[in-house]
């Protein structure tokens, strides 16, 4: 049996998110409030020393192998060492939905850093796994941290966090949207005034809003309608560009009592909210 390992992959949400400019080359500055859900994806990494390279053990729908960031955050790693590393085999076990504002492909990629700086021994630090993140896309390095947190920039410029760990009702509305395409729109909010750090929104996450939410509920009636009904028992709000939405409740039970009253139809999950990522707790485990 070759050594390997199973890893979370977890989802994130963006509590808030402000854009508050845009950066010369046309990319727009947030300032955003990320957390992690106790609830993912699951990698598994199975070193096959007599078979070099990394592969996947079966595609994900649409993306092909050689786009997919578990390949690409692989390879990026396997280019720096000059070692001859063994063989990796990497199963995804997709629970998240693609391009629904939950971060999973970005998760995947930091947990394929973490997953394989551990495994092939590279002893890089946290510091140079963001950097190699960064490269493969704006979320990975909250995902690499690990550490809920106040994100700034493009949302590479991390401060811990501590928000309420609530648990929340996430829902995937039945439509699928482009991130480029919603901060392209025309009527996006883009000149919310900065704020001022830490002590703002700590315990109080909804006084902030999710700039992108107006644009896609006009572009999206599928995220309207899901918005309409979930903020009819509390604060309820877009991640990231959406599609996903998500209602926050201070217990378990109370997010479950509204999760079994939705329209028939509705997809997604109840989880709750931690501000160490379930990734970082099992690697911990392992040490
Ligand atoms: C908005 C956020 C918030 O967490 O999450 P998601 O909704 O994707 O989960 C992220 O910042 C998403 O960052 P990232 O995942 O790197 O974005 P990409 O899909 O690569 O971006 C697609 C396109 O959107 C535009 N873009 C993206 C990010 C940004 N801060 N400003 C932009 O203008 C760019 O034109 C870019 O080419
Ligand atoms: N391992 C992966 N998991 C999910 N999506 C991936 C993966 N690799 C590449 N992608 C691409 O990244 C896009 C964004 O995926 P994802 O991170 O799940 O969504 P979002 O950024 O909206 O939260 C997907 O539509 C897909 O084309």
């Amino acid at each position: 049996m070759s050594p390997g390992i199973s890893l979370p992959s977890p989802a994130k949400l963006n509590l808030f998110l402000h854009i508050v400019g845009r950066r010369p080359d046309g990319y727009h500055e947030l300032q955003t409030l990320f957390q992690f859900l106790e609830y993912g994806d699951e990698l598994s990494f199975t070193l096959t020393p007599d078979q070099p390279g990394v592969r996947l053990a079966s595609s994900i729908p649409n993306v092909p192998d050689n786009d997919n960031l578990v390949i690409r955050a692989a390879k990026a790693l396997m280019t720096l060492s000059d070692k001859g590393l063994p063989g990796v085999t990497i199963t995804i076990d997709k629970r998240l939905p693609m391009g629904g504002g939950l971060g999973g492909g970005s998760s995947n990629a930091a947990t394929t850093l973490l997953g394989l700086n551990h495994l092939w021994n590279l002893g890089l630090s946290n510091d140079e796994l963001a950097g190699i993140g960064l490269t493969l896309g704006a979320d990975v390095p909250v995902f690499v941290r690990g550490h809920a947190a106040f994100g700034e920039g493009v949302g590479e410029k991390l401060t811990n966090a501590n928000p309420p760990q609530d648990w929340f009702v996430v829902i995937k509305p039945a439509c699928n949207l482009n991130t480029g395409k919603i901060f392209s729109e025309q009527g996006l909010t883009r000149n919310t005034p900065r704020i001022k750090i830490a002590p703002a929104f700590e315990g109080d996450a909804s006084r902030y809003r999710n700039d992108c939410e107006g644009v896609v509920r006009k572009l999206y009636p599928e995220v309207n309608q899901s918005l309409e009904w979930l903020s009819k028992f509390g604060p309820a709000r877009l991640t990231g560009t959406g599609a996903c939405i998500f209602g926050r409740f201070p217990t378990e039970s109370a997010a479950r009592i509204i999760w079994e009253s939705k329209p028939s139809g509705v997809t997604g999950f109840v989880a709750k909210g931690v501000n160490i990522s379930p990734l970082h707790k099992k690697l911990a485990e392992l040490k």
